[in-house]
């Protein structure tokens, strides 16, 4: 059986390697000394929004903090946030055997790029995780909301493709992957509207002035996509460019038309929220950041989602860290 290891067990390692491991993978998750306690105190006790759930005893769990953990793994799933990207890879150069298939499971465009900087010998593919995972503490874990796991269509992951099906967890291969990672990131832009909002997103996504902030966000992103020529993925119901008209409609109607969107579990948070409560850098700049960096490599700007950037930046140094509606979209509307 191939051993699996998950770099950066947090929310999305802890959650996708503990589903691996309780339908009987070999999986070995490889964190922090903090989550290592956590575990060998409580076990791994996981849940999803269908009522799903997973318990595993500590003894259960092969939980490291270590990377020398990962020394026979042939698969390894990143999931580690954008800013340890680069040093998760340097770390598992050193173990890594060259054969190592390595899958970036984690949002925005370029993490893959960032661990082939240090691993050349290995095959590193991108991947998406569409779904919420809530940390509940005490080992528990929770899927919020609904989605398929995917990655960069590649003939190496065939060998572990029925341990992902076991696991009730099949990988989808893409043959665009860059397109539907583009299509997550314009879901993403919410990341800090929520974060501000410190709100959980359903609440957060219910009121039309928040969501109003979003569909300016994103409907920056459209234009400068189209201008690129690039066609994201449709991830929701509706397709990419109708979403910034319907987050504008009265909160009735969108929760008639959009009412999959609302279909999240009533705790969960965005990542980005998190990582603010957790006093944490965020990943702004690999998420509404790449909305400017494409706008300045267009030759154009991006108010919008440069000041949500800048807003965050402040709300991890200490600043304001709770926004009405209301206030947001003002703030947003004048960066205009
Ligand atoms: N949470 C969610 O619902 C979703 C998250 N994503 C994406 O998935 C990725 C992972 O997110 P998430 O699971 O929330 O992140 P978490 O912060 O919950 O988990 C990452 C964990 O990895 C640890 N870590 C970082 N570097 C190392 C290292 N070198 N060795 C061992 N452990 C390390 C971190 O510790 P420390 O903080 O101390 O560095 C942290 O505990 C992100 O890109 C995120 O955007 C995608 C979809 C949904
Ligand atoms: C699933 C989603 C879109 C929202 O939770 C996310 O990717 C995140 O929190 O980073």
């Amino acid at each position: 059986m191939a051993r699996i290891a998950v770099m950066g067990a947090g929310s999305i390692g802890c959650y996708v390697g503990g589903r691996l491991a309780a339908a009987g993978a070999d999986v070995v998750l490889i964190g922090r000394e903090r989550l290592a306690r956590e575990i060998a105190r409580h076990g791994l006790h996981l849940s999803d929004y269908r009522g799903g759930s997973w318990s595993q005893h500590p003894a259960q769990i092969n939980i490291a903090t270590s990377v020398t953990a990962a020394t026979q793994a042939q698969l390894v799933l990143v999931t580690v946030k954008s800013a340890a990207t680069l040093a998760a890879g340097e770390e598992l150069a050193r173990v890594l055997d060259a054969q190592a298939v390595v899958v970036s499971l984690q949002n925005g465009l370029g993490n893959a790029q960032r661990l082939r900087q240090h691993l050349q010998a290995q095959t590193v593919l991108g991947g998406m995780v569409p779904f919420n995972v809530l940390q509940r503490g005490e080992g528990r874990f929770h899927q919020g909301t609904e989605g398929e796991l995917e990655v960069e269509a590649h003939v190496r992951l065939a060998p572990f493709l029925a341990e992902f099906e076991r696991a009730g967890l099949p990988l989808r291969q893409p043959a665009d992957l860059p397109a539907v990672q583009w299509g997550k990131l314009l879901l993403n832009l919410n990341n800090p509207i929520n974060a501000l909002s410190n709100l959980p997103l359903k609440t957060q996504l219910s009121q039309r002035a928040y969501r109003r902030c979003l569909a300016l966000a994103q409907r920056e992103g459209l234009a400068l996509l189209q201008q690129a020529a690039v066609a994201p993925a449709r991830l929701t119901a509706l397709p990419p460019a109708w979403l910034p008209r319907v987050l504008q409609l009265p909160d009735l109607l969108f929760g008639i038309v959009a009412r999959r969107m609302l279909a999240i579990d009533p705790l969960a948070r965005s990542s980005m929220w998190e990582d603010l409560q957790a006093q944490r850098a965020t990943e702004v700049d690999w998420i509404n950041g790449e909305i400017v960096a494409l706008a300045q490599s267009l030759g154009r700007s991006a108010p919008v989602n440069a000041r949500l950037v800048e807003l965050m930046h402040a709300a991890e140094q200490g600043g304001r860290r709770e926004w009405s509606g209301a206030e947001l979209l003002a703030a947003l509307t004048a960066a205009l």
